[in-house]
């Protein structure tokens, strides 16, 4: 089977173009992966997240590891058959899961053990089990099994998680083997703590993987502090492999991550919060829930080809929000993984086009309008 490989198309400033070609598809980068945590994106069909123009999905190691279980899910097919998503599928490692997620954690040298958040049941995630899962799986990009420190947390700290994390991405490698066709990434740590997230960046580049993560990010430190980060983290990994930037973000932090340097993303935002009502659009961000749509016959974005901007009202929109109605789900998910995926394909367009910077000023001035 051939080898995932990383072709750069095009470069404008720090940001870059190029493609993923695995054997169940290429990604186009910079891209957006809608994450996709108990084998569904909430409230999308596969085929609808195709439409929005998704190239790859993200799956969670933690999650499926409880329910139904990796064994279950290698006995019925793996896990795209499992959720008809053909194309291909990126799994996180569940190491920042169990963290956020379970309850009664210990950690040790060999990893993590927990108690399910679902039933209370005990069980253990180490690297050698985390690459195992993924396997089970599928999927056809592994994330190293590693260990995210909530922030703020002093210097030694992170430095302690971080070494601990190499040591991890080490056996991540050796347990995951030479499996031609899938890839393995390995995950940056450090911190805010740009001389220990440039020796980790070293630790793995001496292991050698197929993709580098930017991880420990997005866990409360604000856009400013994790901007400052990406103003180096970026270039203290290899050129010629995709950097992967976890868990980003708010559409002006995946704008702001592509102009550093950064090829992929995901999030659970654009879906997480259709189902809450906040809606992102062109013009800024609206929740519809806001008694002032409830008139309203525009659609949310004039430019949006998406279901709910082609056929529904924001007064409609409205009215199923407000109502409880499963298509209100459905529309507004749609909405946001569309926007997400128009921002991707945009910025795409601008690097090859070498206009990324007046680009950049488009997306900002747009965003700037007051009432939407
Ligand atoms: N293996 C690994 N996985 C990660 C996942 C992450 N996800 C984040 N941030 C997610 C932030 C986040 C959380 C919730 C919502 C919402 O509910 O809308 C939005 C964003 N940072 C992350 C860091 C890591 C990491 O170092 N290692
Ligand atoms: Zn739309």
């Amino acid at each position: 089977m051939a080898r995932i490989t990383f072709e750069k198309t095009a470069q404008d400033g720090k940001a870059r173009t190029g493609v993923i070609r695995t054997p169940r598809g290429d990604i186009r980068t910079p891209a957006f992966m809608p994450v996709g945590t108990a084998a569904t994106v909430k409230a999308m069909l596969p085929e609808s997240v195709a439409a929005t123009g998704a190239d790859v999905l993200l799956g969670n190691t933690y999650h499926l590891m409880l329910r139904p279980t990796a064994e279950r899910v290698d006995r019925l097919g793996g896990l795209h058959r499992f959720m008809n998503w053909e194309k291909p599928i990126l799994t996180d490692s569940g190491g920042f899961q169990v963290m956020s997620l379970a309850a009664l954690r210990k950690l040790t040298e060999r990893g993590v053990t927990f108690k399910s958040h679902i039933d209370g049941s005990k069980h253990e995630i180490t690297p050698e089990r985390s690459m195992e899962i993924q396997r089970l799986l599928g999927s056809d990009i592994v994330m190293c099994f590693d260990e995210c420190p909530a922030l703020p947390a002093d210097r030694d700290r992170i430095a302690e998680s971080m070494e601990l994390s190499m040591r991890w991405a080490k056996r991540s490698k050796e347990a995951f083997g030479d499996r031609p066709g899938h890839a393995l990434f390995g995950i940056q740590q450090g911190g805010l703590e740009e001389d220990l997230r440039q020796a980790s960046a070293e630790a793995l580049r001496e292991i050698g993987f197929d993709g580098y993560a930017v991880g420990g990010l997005a866990v409360g430190e604000g856009q400013e502090a994790m901007f400052d980060c990406l103003d180096y983290a970026p270039d203290q990994l290899p050129q010629d492999k995709p950097r992967y930037l976890m868990g980003v973000g708010k559409p002006d932090d995946i704008v702001g991550a592509v102009a550093r340097g950064i090829d992929m993303m995901d999030c659970v935002l654009p879906s997480r919060s259709g189902r809450t009502g906040q809606v992102f659009t062109r013009h800024g961000v609206l929740n519809i829930k806001n008694a002032r749509h409830m008139d309203d016959p525009r659609p949310l974005d004039e430019a949006c080809r998406c279901p709910a901007c082609r056929s529904y009202s924001r007064a409609y929109l409205h009215h199923v929000f407000r109502s409880q109605e499963i298509i209100s789900a459905m529309l507004l998910t749609w909405h946001n993984l569309q926007y997400y995926q128009d921002i991707m394909a945009g910025m795409r367009a601008a690097i090859t086009g070498g206009r990324f910077a007046a680009w950049q000023a488009e997306f900002h001035a747009g965003r700037a309008q007051g009432d939407i």
